[in-house]
């Protein structure tokens, strides 16, 4: 096949997007899940393992709420809920194996035992020869607490449950020199081997009025997907045609090559997928000790506290001019202030308790220059 790149796959996040599952109003689009789901079923029939990020909650409950006017955000989420169980029905119906409802948001891959409980629930689902269905928890899930696309969703899932493979399914043959709705005469790259800012440059939005993020968020989900060491391939999920060439491991869409180098899955939960909750402000020392000697951060280091946050919570370590890491609070806001400049030996007697010696573990920390 000519442009076609060859890779190899063994456990793989399929992300269906809303325009894909709601159709193009000329073909139905349940020939589309009808064509996914037997793609799906040959690939675990070859021994692979996938979870499902499906959108089109929304879209399926449309009807019923909301057809002929823009719908508030409580309508959306009241679509969402209709539209979620037509939606698991619908793909229930194609296969024999039980279909796993997982309704996610961006707090729950916050938290530190919620996402041990999502990949332990992951893992448990696939040893039972489950199908997981991953689609964002919209009914619970105000505008600041969602990862907001399916796309950057489906980049999280494949990070937590240890993918190797993103594979997005939308309605566009892959990624364009620029948005063919718009230019006919871009043209497909068959291969991004890097995630430059000028690649960045060719995304525009969603092509549908069922879409959400289009292409942009196509591009942060494979860059997550790249820096965590997985490969991720756009197709067109509406041309029969794809599938095969996935399953023998033949991209015809983009394939965005993975880094090498890719990070630890705990080091990617700490910088892409925790919120800084307050910072505090060290010296250059502190910050010497942190880059080059790889050395967990003490109260003696801090020079200030900002913003409240409690021990366990994700805070940013900066020094006057530039962010230098994130890592876990060992102790509150409030501890740390009290905290600051001393030596670790006056810990307990100033706090009256101690939870150690040391503000951050090296552990609990990733650091962040260069970016
Ligand atoms: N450079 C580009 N290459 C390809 N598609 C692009 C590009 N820029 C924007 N798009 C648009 O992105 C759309 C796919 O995203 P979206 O509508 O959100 O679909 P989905 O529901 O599958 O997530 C395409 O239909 C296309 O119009
Ligand atoms: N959670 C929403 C999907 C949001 C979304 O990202 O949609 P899409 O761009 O079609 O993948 C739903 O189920 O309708």
């Amino acid at each position: 096949m000519e442009g076609a790149t060859q890779f190899k796959w063994q456990r793989a996040v399929v992300k269906v997007g809303s325009a894909l599952v709601r159709g193009d109003g000329a073909a139905d689009p349940q020939h589309y899940v009808a064509r996914i789901a037997g793609f799906i079923e040959a690939a675990l029939a070859q021994g692979k393992e996938i979870i499902l990020v499906s959108s089109g909650s929304v879209a399926a409950g449309k009807d019923h709420i909301a057809v002929y006017h823009q719908p508030t955000i409580a309508e959306k989420q009241a679509m969402a809920a209709i539209g979620q169980m037509r939606m698991m029905a619908n793909w229930q119906q194609y296969f024999s194996r039980p279909c796993a409802q997982l309704l996610l948001t961006y707090g729950d891959l916050h938290h530190r035992t919620r996402y041990v409980n999502i990949k332990n629930t992951l893992r448990e689902l696939l040893k039972h020869s489950a199908l997981p269905i991953v689609n964002e928890n919209d009914t619970v899930a105000v505008n600041e607490l969602k990862v907001g696309d399916n796309d950057n969703l489906a980049a999280y899932t494949a990070m937590i449950a240890q993918a190797d493979t993103l594979f997005i399914l939308s309605d566009i043959d892959g990624l364009f020199t620029a948005d063919p709705r718009r230019d006919p005469g871009a043209t497909k790259i068959p291969v991004v081997e890097t995630i430059t800012p000028d690649i960045h440059r060719l995304a525009g939005g969603a092509g549908s009025s069922v879409g959400t993020g289009g292409m942009q968020t196509k591009l942060q989900a494979a860059e997550k997907c790249a820096n965590s060491g997985i490969q991720t391939v756009i197709v067109n999920g509406r041309q029969d045609s794809v599938f095969e060439p996935l399953l023998q491991g033949v991209s015809p869409g983009t394939l965005f090559l993975a880094q090498q180098s890719g990070q630890s899955a705990r080091s990617q939960w700490l910088k892409h997928t925790l919120k800084s909750q307050g910072e505090v402000l060290v010296d250059e020392g502190a910050a010497d000790a942190l880059l080059r000697r790889g050395a967990s951060l003490l109260p003696s280091g801090i020079v200030d506290v900002i913003g409240q946050f409690h021990s366990g919570d994700a805070i940013t370590v900066r020094t006057a001019q530039r962010v230098i890491a994130k890592g876990l609070a060992n102790y509150s806001a409030a501890d740390l202030s009290q905290l600051k400049g001393l030596r670790t030996s006056q810990i307990a007697t100033v706090l009256g308790y101690t939870r150690g010696d040391v503000a951050i573990h090296r552990d609990d920390l990733i650091l962040l220059t260069g970016q």
